[in-house]
């Protein structure tokens, strides 16, 4: 679904992600990992139309992407989620899922000022289009109150619910699990793997071993901004060259921990 050739950026010296030629597969779970510092959020960023990559290039179902600002990588179908809650925490749950939805919509700001036709129209749809996605996370009934007011993890879903509004075949999510306690993160999982029964593809990054082997079907894994590895769960777990990247992480002061022993330990 997404292909990604020599894809590099580099801040001043620094080769954030250097010569990265991979895929992820449409309909699948795609999870890359890495310890700390590997290049993971700068991945996403690359893929998403964050950043512009110094070399190379991004492909979604075989169009390049590689110079395309993010609200028209967002248009044709690749959203995502952030490391940090970025929900609107005093707007109802249904009007966060409504921002997400508008990226979809025509009208602009001179149609909601004089509220033309076309703006009640899209109105009605982003309220349509946010219901059906709040119905994928499972927040319908929890529409009308403020995000704020909702548990850590549901807010995660509010942010999640904003990234399905647009639509979106490839949804990429930036470490979901992060702040979650073991029984929110497998109720995440389930939720992810509904998703991706419904048809959707998801890439995400995640620090969490215990979700990354129980969830993808293909892990990319990143070390100093280059793809070491690539396969299922248990072909990565026990390439040596990814043992010896997080063994030499862990020496560091890395997240190894996480990765020997499932992940919750260390987020404890
Ligand atoms: N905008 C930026 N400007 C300069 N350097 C950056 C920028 N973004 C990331 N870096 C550097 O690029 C490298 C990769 O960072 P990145 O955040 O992508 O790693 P990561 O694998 O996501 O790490 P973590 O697991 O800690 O979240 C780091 O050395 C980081 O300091």
């Amino acid at each position: 679904m997404l292909d990604v050739e020599n894809l590099g950026i580099r801040f001043g010296g620094l080769h954030a992600v250097r010569d990265v030629t991979a895929s992820i597969p449409a309909g699948q779970i795609t999870a890359i990992i890495g310890p700390n510092g590997a290049g993971k959020s700068t991945f996403f960023n690359l893929i998403s139309g964050f950043y512009r990559p110094t070399t190379g290039a991004v492909r979604f179902q075989g169009e390049d992407l590689t110079r395309r600002p993010t609200h028209e990588v967002v248009a044709r179908g690749v959203a995502r989620t952030f490391q940090t809650t970025t929900i609107y925490r005093e707007l109802s749950v249904l009007e966060n899922a409504m921002i997400g939805h508008r990226v979809r919509t025509r009208a602009g700001l001179l149609d909601a000022l004089l509220r033309t036709p076309r703006e009640r129209r899209d109105a009605q749809g982003s309220r349509d289009g946010a219901l059906r996605a709040l119905e994928r996370v499972g927040l319908v009934r929890q529409a009308h109150l403020p995000a704020g007011a909702l548990t850590q993890e549901g807010q995660k879903r509010v942010g999640i619910a904003m990234a399905l509004a647009s639509e979106p075949k490839l949804l990429l999510l930036d470490e979901p699990a992060a702040g979650m306690n073991p029984e929110e993160t497998v109720n995440l999982m389930a939720l992810i793997r509904d998703l991706v029964a419904g048809g959707l593809t998801v890439a995400l990054v995640e620090h969490k071993m215990s979700l990354v082997m129980g969830l993808a079907d293909h892990i990319l894994v990143l070390h100093h901004g280059q793809l070491i590895a690539q396969g299922t769960p248990a072909q990565v777990s026990r390439d040596p060259t990814v043992i010896e990247a997080y063994l030499g992480s862990h020496a560091h002061g890395g997240q190894m921990g996480q990765g020997a022993q499932g992940g919750e330990a260390a987020h404890a």
